[in-house]
């Protein structure tokens, strides 16, 4: 790609035990720029075979990877993260192109990304085991934490870079290897990461990145008897998919699924600080998040205020192209995700909703959708009901608490939640009353790699980042150690 400083970070090819290879049959696939629909690239498409062999590289790789002290893997970890922090503005601009958010947004994402691995790199040295009280005064009873071994990791297009860091960095520090599919729609950004790995001497074999075949590598990966744990990132329906294939060979699994977060405003709040709250979460990547708002609850008593104050903070929202300096909204990633967005605000309308829409200068055939606020949302709606995955603030309507934790908990998910709200007795009650992994109370940026993200219900299970986020990629094991004079 001629606009990066580095042309080596545009990897085409699939990454398997260290070298980029093409599909064995040279068969491609196309990635396209969401924002203009223009081919960017034509990647290998890879299949069963070439799986195959990427598991059998990581398993090979795992016998010295896994045999490396603590600290051997988490320099080599820090060197990842260095090359991905030199390379931060050509990584972004390889995301925007392939996914469509605003440069700035996507380099936060490469700094997001590699905070996790700098934050596992650092965890790696913390693995520790367990000397439990004996039961004999002849022995001693140990626990040490293992590897749990070869580890597949299926990501979304939403964050190319950060959920495949998210990953593979517990993975390696808890001494895994690692087969990787990332999404089709943004396979460029997880290529390049195989280019960083090897300049920061990963050993091969380590990490393995395909793209191409999705039902050809996911069943390879799933089949497998050497791929001991499965880390998924996207849809709850294929989720529940992969956790049935993967009980056919007990393997573990990680979900991260999908979200349908409540953001709550009670009279209490500080309603400005809760609209640039709302406007900072709403709209990250175009409200194609998982962790974004998706149903605004407001008290009857400060609704008028707050849709007003709303609406004038969405008008001000720039609809552009990734690489315009005043943009801060993006094309959504692809046509049916503007099909379904444009879908559920019709079903409102339909119901009896009014929509308020932002300024757009894009024809509507094209994948840019403005800021939307919708008034007077009711629970009928599917906009309550279904991930909206796009820029569609819907504002629903309560009287009291009570009714706000119970029109928040009445949903299959359980991801993020958020409230705002000044009086602290409520604070609590309602930050334990809510059924989610993770509650925002008075603040919406709940991401970082220290806390433990994940969800409850059928948002998911496992948990990423944090002190907890290795132990999905552990097993414990009990030493006894008898005949003690
Ligand atoms: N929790 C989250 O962060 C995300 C939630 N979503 C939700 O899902 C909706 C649909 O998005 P979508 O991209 O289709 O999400 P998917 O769940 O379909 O895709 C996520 C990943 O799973 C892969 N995948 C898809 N189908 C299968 C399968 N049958 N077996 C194995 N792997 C599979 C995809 O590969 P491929 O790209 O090759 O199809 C991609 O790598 C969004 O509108 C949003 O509501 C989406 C993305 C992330
Ligand atoms: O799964 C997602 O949609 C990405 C989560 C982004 C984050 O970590 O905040």
């Amino acid at each position: 790609m001629s606009f990066l400083t580095d042309d080596q970070l545009f990897q085409p090819h699939g990454f398997i035990n260290g070298e980029f290879v093409a599909a064995d049959n040279k068969s491609t696939f196309v990635v396209f720029n969401p924002a203009t629909k223009q081919a960017i690239a034509e990647v290998a498409r890879c299949g069963r075979e070439e799986t195959k062999r990427a598991i059998e590289h990581a398993k090979d790789a795992m016998f010295g990877w896994s045999r490396l002290t603590a600290k051997q893997r988490s320099e080599f970890l820090m060197a990842w993260h260095d090359q991905i922090i030199a390379n931060k503005k050509d990584l972004a601009k390889l995301l925007s192109s392939e996914q469509g958010k605003p440069v700035a947004e996507a380099e936060g994402e490469i700094v997001y990304g590699a905070s996790y691995i700098k934050w596992f790199a650092e965890e790696a040295k913390r693995i520790y085991g367990d000397i439990i009280p004996q039961s004999s005064s002849d022995s001693r009873l140990l626990c040490i934490k293992q590897p749990v071994g070869v580890v597949a990791c299926i990501t979304p297009w939403n964050f190319p870079n950060a959920m495949l860091t998210r990953k593979i960095a517990p993975a390696l520090a808890a001494g895994c290897t690692v087969v990787c599919k990332p999404a089709s729609e943004t396979p460029l950004s997880a290529l390049a990461l195989g280019e960083l790995a090897n300049r920061a001497g990963i050993p091969k074999g380590v990490i393995n990145i395909l793209a191409g075949s999705t039902a050809e590598i996911s069943s390879a990966l799933t089949e497998s008897s050497v791929v001991r744990k499965l880390t998924f990132t996207g849809s709850t329906p294929v989720g529940k998919l992969l956790t049935t294939e993967c009980a056919k060979t007990l393997k573990r699994t990680s979900m991260e699924l999908g979200g349908n977060a409540p953001f709550i405003v009670f009279e209490t709040a500080d309603l400005d600080a809760a609209v640039s709250g709302l406007i900072a979460n709403k709209f990250r990547n175009a409200g194609q998040t998982c962790v974004c708002t998706n149903r605004v609850l407001v008290q009857s008593s400060v609704i008028e205020s707050f849709t007003e104050k709303l609406i004038t903070a969405t008008n001000k929202l720039k609809l552009g192209d990734a690489f315009s300096a005043d943009t801060d909204i993006g094309p959504l990633i692809n046509e049916s995700a503007v099909k379904k967005v444009r879908e559920l605000v019709a079903n409102a309308e339909q119901l009896g909703a009014q929509s308020v829409s932002a300024e757009s200068n894009y024809p509507a055939d094209s994948n840019f959708v403005a800021p939307i606020v919708i008034k007077n949302a009711t629970t009928d709606m599917d906009i309550f009901s279904e991930e909206i995955f796009g820029p569609v603030a819907a504002i629903f309507e309560f009287e009291n608490e009570a009714q706000a934790i119970e029109m928040a908990n009445d949903s299959p998910f359980g991801l993020a939640a958020y409230f705002y709200s000044n009086d602290m007795s409520q604070v609590w009650r309602v930050g334990e009353a809510l059924e989610a992994g993770m509650v925002g109370i008075n603040d919406s940026a709940i991401s970082n790699e220290m806390i433990p993200f994940g969800g409850v219900k059928e948002s998911g299970q496992g948990r990423e980042g944090s002190k907890y986020g290795l132990d999905d990629y552990m097993e414990i094991k009990h030493l006894k150690m008898g005949g003690l004079k």
